[in-house]
């Protein structure tokens, strides 16, 4: 479990995310709503890779991620790599 200063500084390097030990969040504006879609539909691949997975909201264009490791009660390296992992699937898919 990352704690608020190793967290802090993994979010230097994931621009976009935000939070803390309750967990790490992005918000992404596709083109449009499939593109959208079709962001959320490859992060589902990584997750499932991964075995590791994002809380997912989409809201016509915008989707947000939220990330936290429930098994380590608070946010771990498998969130701040999976942020780094869905932030190149948005930039891929022209979501900022
Ligand atoms: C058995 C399996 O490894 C666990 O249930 C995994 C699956 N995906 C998970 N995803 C997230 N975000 N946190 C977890 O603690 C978690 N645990």
């Amino acid at each position: 479990m990352l704690d608020d200063d190793e967290i802090r500084a993994a979010l230097e390097g994931l621009p976009g995310w935000a939070g803390d030990r309750s967990g790490i969040s992005r918000t992404v504006e596709a083109p449009d709503f499939p593109t959208g879609v079709r962001v959320v539909d490859e992060v589902a691949v990584a997750a499932e890779a991964a075995d590791h997975h994002p809380d997912i909201d989409i809201r016509w264009r915008k989707v947000t991620f939220t990330l936290v490791t429930h098994s380590e009660g608070g946010v771990t390296r498998k969130d701040t790599d999976l942020a780094g992992v869905i932030s190149d699937i948005a930039e891929r898919h022209g979501a900022r």
